[in-house]
């Protein structure tokens, strides 16, 4: 391989070796993935017995490290560990501490893009390995994988979809996976058994252009207006039920503006006497697995951007909310899925109580492996922890993280020591 381990710099304890990780900027729209493979696969190389392999699925810039601790039964279904890569952007200005320097305050806080989504369980399921390996001597039964995959946070296109179809992946044979969770801000353990499906939608609304100071119908942004007054309606009807107590955010559909894009630009800003011909407007939405996708097409179509307002629509759809079947993308919780059973076992084990299982009211890579009709839960072990993944500030305790390895040590115990499962068990 061409990883040059000498420029790695591996600290020896575990928060410093998060902190270094943490430094690597990965964050869109120019992710460092090739220095973020270089730190793991020394990292690993320092384990004994991890075998490493880095794969190019699309392009020599998205690299996918698979790094794999071979069981001693290789016939039985392995167990897979993801990760990704890449984290979203961050606006250096508006932090208390810059997001890519790590910086560890007194009182115990990790300030970095990537510290909760997911660097953190990028790290701990090897400072995990390396406990076991070195503490206990621990040998798998079952094949245990660990990926990192670029580009989840832009959809996952060039990343886990890619991997999921790949010859590489098949010949892994996964039998269960575990991927980002989410933090929870009192002191149960939250678990995913299902992600919401994500919608970029954009709208464009034509219309007559004309002299600021005039009245006049069908502008563009009038239109585009009416629009926006009718999503937002929808919005308040969705988050209603959220306040009222009566559906969780991720049982929802939620659509939110994130950008609009209008006006006649002039150097010292818009000019503000001429009313535009052409605008836009971008949403995130995201659906949960009951939600109708065919329902929501029609509705954008007749309400949210009609052909009669002189409005056009664009929709995103990023992964599907069903498998080849047409059934929901859903993880069995209950007996029926004998790896539920055994994570349950190991949170136990692990001396931590678990909450009610939920959907995560974003999105994972988790889809594409659903999708496989492979069992995968999102966990991510932050407890007593702001939510605070995409947001100014992102941070995690050092204790929390620390604590998240020795979870992860009987998580990994468990379901790679568990012999039982036949492998249509549980999908
Ligand atoms: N994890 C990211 C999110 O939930 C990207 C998912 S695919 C748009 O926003
Ligand atoms: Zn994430
Ligand atoms: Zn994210």
């Amino acid at each position: 391989s061409t990883h040059n381990h000498e420029q790695v710099n591996l600290e020896s304890n575990p928060i410093s070796r998060f902190q270094n990780y943490l430094r690597i900027n990965t964050a869109h729209p120019t992710p460092d993935y090739a220095a973020a493979v270089n730190y793991l696969t020394a990292f690993a190389a320092t384990i004994p017995t991890l075998q490493t392999r880095t794969l190019y699925l699309t392009t020599p810039d998205k690299p996918l490290l698979l790094i794999t601790w071979p069981g001693s039964n290789p016939s039985l279904p392995a167990v897979l560990f993801n990760s990704h890569l890449d984290s979203v952007p961050a606006e250096p200005s508006k932090w208390l501490h810059d997001p890519f320097a790590a910086h560890l305050s007194d009182d115990g806080k990790i300030y970095a893009r990537g510290a909760q989504d997911d660097k953190c369980t990028g790290m701990q399921y090897l400072e995990a390995i390396k406990e076991l390996k070195s503490n206990l001597d621990y040998t798998p039964l079952r094949t245990l994988h660990i990926s990192y995959v670029p580009d989840e946070e832009v959809g996952g296109l060039d990343g886990m979809a890619k991997f999921v179809e790949s010859k590489e992946f098949k010949e892994l044979n996964i039998g269960f996976v575990l991927d980002e969770g989410q933090a929870s801000v009192n002191d149960e353990f939250r678990v995913f058994y299902a992600d919401r499906s994500p919608w970029k939608l954009v709208i464009k609304s034509a219309g007559v252009p004309g002299h600021g100071s005039r009245m006049y119908d069908n502008s563009a942004m009038e239109n585009l207006m009416k629009s926006v007054e009718v999503i937002m309606k929808f919005r308040e009807n969705s988050f209603d039920l959220v306040k009222a107590g009566q559906a969780a955010n991720s049982e929802v559909i939620s659509v939110n503006p994130v950008y609009m894009k209008a006006g006649i630009p002039s150097p010292s800003g818009f000019v503000m006497n001429m009313q535009p011909s052409e605008v836009e407007a971008g949403f995130d939405i995201r659906l949960p697995p009951t939600a109708e996708p065919e329902f929501m097409m029609r509705r954008i179509a007749e309400e949210w951007a009609p052909a009669w307002r002189n409005m056009t629509y664009q929709i995103t759809e990023q992964g599907s909310l069903r498998d080849y079947l047409g059934r929901p993308l859903l993880t069995a919780t209950n007996e029926s899925n004998p790896w539920w059973s055994v994570f349950k076992q190991a949170i136990t084990a692990a001396g931590g109580k678990l909450a009610k299982p939920e959907i995560l009211s974003s999105t994972t890579d988790a889809r594409f492996m659903r999708q496989m009709g492979i069992p995968t839960l999102g966990f991510s072990p932050m407890k007593n922890t702001p939510i605070l993944l995409h947001d100014h500030n992102e941070l995690l305790e050092s204790s929390v993280y620390l604590e998240g390895i020795k979870v992860y040590e009987h998580i990994i115990r468990l379901l790679s020591s568990f012999d039982g499962a036949s492998v249509s068990e549980g999908r």
